[in-house]
């Protein structure tokens, strides 16, 4: 299977505020590792990467202690406000250090760390001729229902058309930072990089990926993770 080669952006300038943690849930140690080394792990062993930019806050104290940091793939860059803001950062230093527009470039949350390399090689070549681009997503397995303004059900929403987006999002490096920085000028709302390219216009592809791959996002996610990685868990 020939897979496209490709940049990777990860950004890790959040706060991790709903992981009420001591640190920045990126910086949280699982085993031996913080969750940002376990999924930059996750790519820096792929053949097709060609370099990545992590985007860290302002004034991050973790980063640059850890080994990984020196990696010599793996530069930082500031992240900014928003996750957008963080991503747009680290496409324009990905374009001076001499990313092409047509380049393929691949966003990862930092705090997805159970990616799996088959989900990943599966992405690559889904996309690889893609004008577009597009994203790993599961679809949708409960009923979802929509809620009034006092928590009463107002309607069960149709699932069969909805997916949960997950990351990596691939797109053409120019085209997502041109989307992203018409978007952010606009003032549109922006969580991922698909809804910038879906606000310019483009129809992002969905890949279906696996549910695992979570979001390490609130507390009770660090036991799945630790069961994921059968780690005995230990409250932090
Ligand atoms: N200004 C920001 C905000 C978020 N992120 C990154 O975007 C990813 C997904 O965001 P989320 O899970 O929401 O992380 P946080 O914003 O840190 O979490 P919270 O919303 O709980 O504060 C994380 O890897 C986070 O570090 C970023 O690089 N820059
Ligand atoms: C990009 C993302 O992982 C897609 O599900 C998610 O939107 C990022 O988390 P956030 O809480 O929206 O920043």
């Amino acid at each position: 299977m020939i897979l496209p080669t490709f940049w990777l952006v990860v950004p890790a300038a959040g706060i991790g505020s709903r992981m009420q943690a001591h640190c920045p849930k990126q910086y949280l140690q699982v085993g031996r590792k913080t969750i940002l080394e376990l999924t930059l792990e996750r790519f820096l062993t792929h053949p097709n990467v060609k370099g990545v930019m992590v985007a860290v806050a302002e004034h991050d104290q973790w980063w640059s202690h850890l080994s990984v940091a020196q990696h010599p793939l793996v530069q930082a860059v500031q992240g900014g406000a928003e996750r957008a803001d963080s991503v747009l950062n680290a496409l324009l230093a990905l374009q001076q250090k001499g990313a092409q527009p047509e380049d393929w470039v691949l966003v990862h949350d930092a705090a997805r760390p159970l990616l799996e390399r088959d989900d990943l090689d599966c992405l690559l070549h889904t996309l690889a001729t893609d004008p577009v681009g597009g994203l790993l997503a599961v679809p949708a397995r409960d009923t979802l229902k929509q809620m009034d303004a006092n928590g009463r059900v107002v309607q069960t929403i149709d699932r069969s058309v909805i997916w949960h987006a997950l990351t990596p999002q691939m797109f053409h490096l120019g085209q997502l930072q041109q989307a992203l920085a018409d978007a952010l000028i606009a003032g549109v709302a922006i969580t991922d990089e698909s809804s910038a390219m879906e606000w310019a216009g483009y129809a992002p592809q969905l890949v279906e990926g696996r549910a695992t791959n979570i979001k390490i996002t609130r507390p009770e996610d660090l036991q799945t993770l630790q069961s994921a990685l059968n780690i005995p868990y230990v409250t932090t």
